[in-house]
């Protein structure tokens, strides 16, 4: 068994949210949890991969996700030298209310085998990746979930959603706005053009809740491409917008040609769109709508107040679905609702249950408004009593506390507190993950 004792966890970590130790493996051992070396990359990756059902990934994107690991940050369960349970966590800033970038810890990676299934493997490794992000300083976890059941027990609750549609691009028309037409479009390929989109990236980040700095490295996953994902469609296309020799905007996307007997019907896949201002964003729209012998658009993940839904003729025939897509933990509550602001005064005191993280139970007040805020222990009153996962879910504006209210979710001690605290955690643009991770 490759060990190294200076990170190895003792074994009485692995003990579930009622201490008691999960049960033993066929093989009568307990899973050993350690910090990840970088030469036990492809064992622990291989059992990530076959806990996804074992399709391998293209040399492209293994060399990719390879660079992008941060193996002091990753954590592996071990069974001798067998890998049964993966998770890593990747060094986030995120943009929350108010325009601030938050240190948050990407959680990512996340498989445990299936011969090791259901012992408490994962939440081992959920409790003590709490524990590292914690003593990081890292005042948010945020991730992506296989199945929305998994994360809620450990803390996490759905904050952003993401918007899904299919349009009809042969009965939809869109109304754009003034100044579209002195949008000059041209195709590129995607990697001579990436400095220039990312520098649209970049600027847009600060200005949506979710939205995360670009380390270096990341944008090689913009451009990932492999075979496997195409499914007949072309390789990513790349079209810039661009204003007086600046870009201002860009779309990646695929176009999967298609025929019947009543002639074409290609599809548009779109992969990620980016624009500087509503013209720039409607010319990127209207080429998309508008691409020959094509007739449906497909559009994943985008935020759920994309501009476009609001330029169409029939939003019917566009099959718009929401889905959840990013999950916010508050490791640190008092820091978390410290670094963003609050679009109304809010002077609340919450009653945060956190059973996975004891350090942030109990009473605090948060005082704030659009310039700033504190959030400091208390003994005072409760206003609101809610656990840290709906604290999660309402952290970056996309999800309403009276919402929660109404669902159970939150309890109102001070009648009316609901109300005022969701109008100061509202935000006027919808929380958004542009891409997974
Ligand atoms: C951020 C990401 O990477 S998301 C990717 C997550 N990974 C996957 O989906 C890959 C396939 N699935 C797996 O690898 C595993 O089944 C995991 C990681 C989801 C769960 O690992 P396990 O070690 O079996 O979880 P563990 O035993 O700690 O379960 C803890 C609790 O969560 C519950 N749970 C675990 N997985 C699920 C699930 N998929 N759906 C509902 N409940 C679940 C368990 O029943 C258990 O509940 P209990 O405490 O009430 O008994």
């Amino acid at each position: 068994m490759a060990t190294d004792s200076t990170e190895s966890t003792d074994v009485p970590g692995l003990t579930d949210a009622a201490g008691v130790p999960p049960s033993t493996d066929a093989t009568g051992g307990v899973p050993e949890l350690r910090v990840l070396r970088q030469d036990e990359w492809d064992k622990w990756y291989d059992t990530l991969i076959r806990a996804f059902g074992g399709v391998p990934e293209s040399a492209e994107e293994r060399e990719t996700w390879n660079s992008l690991t941060e193996s002091e940050r990753s954590l592996g369960a071990w069974d001798g030298d067998t890998c049964v349970g993966t998770a890593g966590a990747f060094t986030f800033r995120m943009t929350v209310p108010g325009g601030a970038s938050v240190p948050a810890a990407g959680v990512t990676m996340v498989g445990v085998a299936a011969t090791h299934r259901r012992r408490g493997v994962l939440t081992s490794l959920m409790r003590r990746q709490l524990e590292d992000v914690r003593s990081w300083g890292e005042p948010l976890a945020v991730l992506t979930a296989s199945e929305p059941a998994i994360y809620g027990r450990f803390g996490y609750g759905a904050a952003a959603f993401q918007l899904n549609a299919e349009i009809d691009t042969s009965r939809v028309r869109l109304s754009v706005p003034d100044g579209t037409d002195d949008v000059r479009l041209r195709y590129a390929p995607p990697a001579d053009v990436l400095d220039a989109c990312e520098a649209v990236y970049a600027r847009l980040v600060p200005g949506r809740p979710g939205m995360l700095e670009r380390r270096p490295g990341w944008e090689r996953v913009a451009l990932l491409d492999p075979e496997s994902d195409r499914d007949g469609a072309s390789p990513l296309q790349c079209v810039v917008a661009e204003r007086g020799g600046q870009t201002v905007g860009y779309a990646r996307f695929r176009v999967k040609p298609g025929w019947d007997v009543s002639g074409h019907n290609g599809t548009v896949v779109l992969r990620d769109l980016a624009a500087l201002d509503p013209a720039a964003d409607a010319a990127l729209w209207r080429f998309l709508f508008g691409i020959d012998l094509t007739t449906t658009l497909v559009v994943r993940g985008r935020p759920v107040d994309d501009a476009w839904q609001y330029m169409v003729s029939d939003i019917r025939r566009c099959l718009p679905r929401v889905r959840d897509a990013l999950y916010v933990r508050l490791v640190d509550v008092g820091a978390a609702l410290e670094a963003r602001t609050y679009q109304a005064p809010v002077d609340v005191v919450l009653e945060v249950e956190d059973s996975f993280c004891p350090w942030n139970a109990g009473r605090w007040r948060l005082t704030g408004d659009a310039k700033g805020a504190t959030c400091v222990r208390t003994s005072d009153a409760a206003d609101l009593a809610l656990s840290v996962r709906e604290l999660g879910a309402a952290y970056l504006g996309g999800v309403s506390l009276a919402s929660l209210e109404a669902a159970g979710r939150v309890r109102e001690m001070r009648a009316g507190a609901s109300a005022e605290a969701a109008v100061g955690f509202g935000s006027p643009v919808a929380a958004w993950l542009p891409h997974g991770f």
